[in-house]
Order: structure tokens, then C-alpha cells, then sequence
């Protein structure tokens, strides 16, 4: 047998969350994009070899390698599988509550299956020298709502007080019962173990995802590798192929996103597909991925505040919705896609001309801001003529392009009969809309009572929201800590993890 020392190599990846601030719905559509935005809240893969008695009691034969997870948040959060070389094929072979994880288990199928085909040798060595995979998986505490966490400390829940919990802390409860906060935690856990697995057993290069490289060839061939596998693991565990916004910011960070036609996965998903379907599939020469990821930035000062609503809705149920009063009604609902389209490219121009006037004049950038972030987005058209610019001129405009977008989002949500902006969330963002400082409020994603995100311009702006968050009555509103992000997946030091790394 190997020996292996505690400071065997370890592998870890992060993969962000996401808030899809415009483009809800009509992503489903390829003839339409979505702006989505990811977060520097981050699910986290970490991977090291171990040897197999280590893992567990059965020591694995010559040619099986044994994987080992655990995510030690939650309770009874362990699954372990046997991977074998010889029928390439896993199976599970017992977990700390006898049930099943369909995501890590289509991961490990997808991610081992790919280990077999591209790196046989290291694949039979593992194998052969009774080496397995243990894997730990871990979230920012922003994925999961800390409410009851911070009620059983006695503590108001505020900013400071989720400042203060450490990081990555026990949720106390299972990963069937957890309160998510919509941030996507099963496209990020998907993306990262991906990602983790992928570069541990060499398929990917450690450098191709580390930040910087986003340019190299090789990186652009892993990153598209990760992505396609990863869409392929998320439709499978899901059931169904759904628009892919959130892999893609899991592992692309903040873009504007136009779908892939789901034709791509169709070989791959069917109960016969061979192991030759799935690798044709997700391969980064396969042209059927037509999924489009373009740039986009939040402008300088302006900053996403997002906030968990203790209320919830059934996002595939809304979906299923909306999408039955599309098919009956085409003719209404295509022209409000149109509409709605158009109201959310509008956002997303006035962002780009924004990020445009900051580089053309700085000065008088920051004067506008400066200005606006005092005052109420009501009062910004009165400015004095000396701040009339490029500047000024588009803050107001993203006031009435968010207006707009929320307009047609509550026409939409009161002819599909779905409560996309309710009358309880129509006041909360009209009241964030009325704090100085602030420049858009709106639903993210499918909308409903689940959450809201402010954009806000400055400090000031952030106190001044997050005090009519802990105020508001109606529902309980709680501000999460995270901050927008540009990158997607990427490889990480484990050195500056041991909240993680203690687990392997
Ligand atoms: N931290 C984690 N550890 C292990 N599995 C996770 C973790 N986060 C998410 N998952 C997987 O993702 C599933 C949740 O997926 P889903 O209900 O679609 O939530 P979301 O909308 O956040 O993606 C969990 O049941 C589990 O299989
Ligand atoms: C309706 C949608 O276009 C967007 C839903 O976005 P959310 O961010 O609301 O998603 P969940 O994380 O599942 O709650 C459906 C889709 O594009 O998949």
C-alpha cells in the first residue's frame, strides 16, 4: 500500500453564488438573456487522496476507488461510494442517514467517468494502491439562512451580528430542512466539486483556475470543460433541463447570459446514454454548446445589497405557471417579453454607459455620485446644472429603467396569476426605493416573497437600508453579507481554509 502523509496534497475550488438581477423567465428562452450577477459568497470543494481504510471500514479492492463526503454543516451529512475501475461505474455504498445526495453523487459519476477515459493510469493506481477520495464540501454562511442560528444566541439579526458567526458555522439542522436564501447552493456545490475533482486527478490544470488566467487558451478549454459537466450534473440531478443561469455564474462569475439550446444534453440525459454519449456531450469541442457569456460590471460606487425574506415561494412552481399562462396566452405574453426584454437591456446599457462615463471623466463621476448618494432617487432629477452629465444623466435612468422592469414584472405576475412582485414586496421596495441613496430595488430571479437586492451608493446608503430592513414590520426582512463578485470557479490556497481543511 502507498503511504500517504497528513500533508498529502490537497485540492480545493470555490464557486460563487448568484443573483439574477434582470431576465427572470424569459432566460428559459434562448431568444432572450439574463443579467446575472455572482456573489463573494462561495460554496467550496476540497479534495484530497487518502487510503481507503482510512475512509471507512471497507478497504476497497484492487479495482475500486472509495470517495468519502462529508459536509460537516449540516446534520448526518455523509455519503460514501465505491467507484469501480473495471465496470466503470459508482454506486453508493452507505451514508450517515441512509439516504441519498443526487447532486454529489452525478458529479462523482460524471467527474470519475471522465478520470477513466482521459487519465486511465492514474485512475488503475488509485485503484490498484487501495488510494480513495476524501471530500469535504462547505458554504458561506450566506447560502443558508442564519436566523435561527442567531436566535439561539440571544441576537438581533443584523449585519454585524452575521459579521461576527464564524465562518462557514453548523447550521444546526439537515440539508432537507435548511432555510436557503436563494443564492443557488446546488449550482455552486456542482460547479466547485466539478472543479475540485477535475483539477485534483490532473484533467484540468491547478493554474488554468486561478484568477488572471481567464484568457489562456488552456483555461478557456477547462473553464468551458467544467461548465459543460457541470450543466450536464445539475439537469441530471434535477430532472429536467432548466435555463443554466446559475452554472454558468457559478463558474463564469457575473455576465450576461443567453442560454444553451437543451438539445445539447438531450443524448446525454436518456436512461441509455453510454459513457461515449456523456463525454461527447460535455466536451469543450462540442459545438452544440451555444450558450452565450458576456461581460458586464456594476458600475464604481454601486454596490448589491441583497436581503432574505422569511416568507419563501416554490420557484419551479411559479415557473410551471407563468410558463402554462405563456402557452395560452402567445400573443399577450410575447409582447410582454418583448416589453420586458427591452426594460431589462436597458439596465444592463446604463450599467455599461455608467462603467463608460467613470473611464471617460472620474471627476465628474464621482460629483454626480457624490450628489445622488445624499439625496432620494425622487429628488435626482432637480440636480444643479453644474452635475448635468453623462453621469447623472444615467443614474436617473436606471431609476426608471428598474421602475419599468418592476412594472412589467407585476403585469406579468397578475396575468400568470403568480405573485412575482406581491403588494407585500411592491411596499418593502418602494420604501428601499425611498431611502436616500439608493438607485434600484426589485425581485431577483423568479421573484416572489423569497428575497430582495437593493443597489446602493455608498456606506451611508447600506446603514440607511439595512435599518428599514431591521424595522420593517410586515415581513422579516435580513440583510446578507455578501458583496457582488466578477469571478466564477477558481482554485484556491487550502492553507487559508482550515474551517475546511480540519474535516479531511
Ligand atoms: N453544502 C452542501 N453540501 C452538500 N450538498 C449540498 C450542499 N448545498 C447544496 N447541496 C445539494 O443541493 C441540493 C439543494 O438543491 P436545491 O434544492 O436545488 O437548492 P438551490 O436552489 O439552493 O440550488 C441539496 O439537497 C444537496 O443535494
Ligand atoms: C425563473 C427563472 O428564469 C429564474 C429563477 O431564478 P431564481 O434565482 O429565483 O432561482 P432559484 O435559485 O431556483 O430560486 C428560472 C430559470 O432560469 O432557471
Amino acid at each position: 500500500m502507498t503511504s500517504l502523509t497528513p500533508e498529502a496534497a490537497v485540492t480545493l475550488a470555490s464557486a460563487p453564488g448568484k443573483v439574477l438581477v434582470a431576465g427572470g423567465y424569459l432566460v428559459l428562452e434562448r431568444a432572450y438573456s439574463g443579467l446575472v450577477v455572482g456573489t463573494d459568497a462561495c460554496l467550496y470543494a476540497a479534495v484530497q487522496t487518502q487510503a481507503s481504510d482510512v475512509l471507512g471500514s471497507c478497504a476497497g479492492s484492487g479495482n475500486e476507488v472509495l470517495i468519502s463526503v462529508v459536509s460537516p454543516q449540516f446534520l448526518s451529512a455523509r455519503w460514501r461510494y465505491a467507484y469501480s475501475t473495471q465496470r466503470r461505474s459508482l454506486s453508493q455504498l452507505d451514508s450517515a442517514d441512509g439516504g441519498t445526495n443526487s447532486f454529489v453523487q452525478v458529479v462523482l459519476e460524471a467527474t470519475l467517468d471522465l478520470a477513466i477515459e482521459c487519465a486511465p493510469k492514474k485512475m488503475h493506481d488509485l485503484a490498484s494502491s487501495r488510494l480513495g477520495l476524501k471530500i469535504v464540501l462547505s458554504a458561506d454562511n450566506d447560502f443558508y439562512s442564519q436566523r435561527e442560528t442567531l436566535a439561539k444566541l440571544g441576537v438581533d439579526l443584523s449585519s454585524q451580528a452575521l459579521r461576527d458567526l464564524p465562518r462557514m458555522c453548523h447550521t444546526g439542522t439537515t440539508l432537507r430542512n435548511v432555510h436557503k436564501t436563494g443564492l443557488g447552493s446546488s449550482a455552486a456545490m456542482v460547479s466547485s466539486l466539478v472543479a475540485a475533482i477535475l483539477v485534483h486527478l490532473g484533467i484540468v490544470g491547478h493554474g488554468d483556475l486561478q484568477l488572471g488566467q481567464a484568457n489562456d487558451m488552456d483555461a478557456v478549454r477547462s473553464r468551458s470543460l467544467i461548465h459543460n459537466v457541470a450543466q450536464y450534473a445539475h439537469c441530471l440531478a434535477q430532472g429536467k433541463v432548466g435555463s443554466g443561469f446559475d452554472v454558468s455564474a457559478a463558474v463564469y462569475g457575473s455576465h450576461v447570459y443567453r442560454r444553451f439550446s437543451p438539445e445539447v444534453l438531450e443524448g446525454a440525459m436518456s436512461e441509455r446514454s453510454s459513457l461515449d454519449d456523456i463525454r461527447q456531450a460535455t466536451s469543450p469541442d462540442n459545438p452544440g454548446w451555444n450558450s452565450e457569456v458576456a461581460p458586464v460590471a456594476i458600475p464604481p460606487r454601486l454596490a448589491l445589497r441583497l436581503a432574505d425574506v422569511d416568507a419563501g415561494s416554490n420557484t419551479p412552481s411559479m415557473v410551471k405557471r407563468v410558463l402554462q399562462w405563456h402557452s395560452a396566452n402567445p400573443e399577450e405574453a410575447g409582447m410582454l417579453w418583448s416589453k420586458l426584454d427591452a426594460a431589462n437591456c436597458r439596465i444592463r446599457h446604463t450599467w455599461d454607459q455608467l462603467n463608460a462615463a467613470f473611464s471617460a471623466d472620474s471627476t465628474r463621476y464621482n460629483a454626480a455620485v457624490d450628489w445622488c448618494s445624499a439625496r432620494k432617487s425622487s429628488e435626482w432629477r432637480n440636480a444643479p446644472e453644474v452635475l448635468h452629465g453623462p453621469a447623472h444623466r444615467l443614474l436617473v435612468e436606471l431609476v426608471d429603467a428598474t421602475s419599468s422592469v418592476r412594472a412589467l414584472q407585476r403585469q406579468l405576475g397578475e396575468s400568470a396569476g403568480v405573485p412575482i412582485e406581491p403588494p407585500k414586496q411592491t411596499r418593502l421596495l418602494d420604501a428601499c426605493m425611498d431611502v436616500t441613496g439608493v438607485c434600484m430595488a426589485a425581485v431577483p430571479g423568479a421573484g416572489g416573497y423569497d428575497a430582495i437586492f437593493c443597489m446602493t451608493l455608498g456606506p451611508d446608503a447600506d446603514r440607511a437600508v439595512e435599518a428599514l430592513w431591521s424595522a420593517w414590520k410586515e415581513m422579516s426582512v435580513g440583510p446578507l453579507l455578501a458583496n457582488q463578485a466578477s469571478s466564477g470557479v477558481q482554485t484556491l490556497d487550502p492553507v487559508s481554509y482550515p474551517e475546511i481543511t480540519s474535516h479531511l
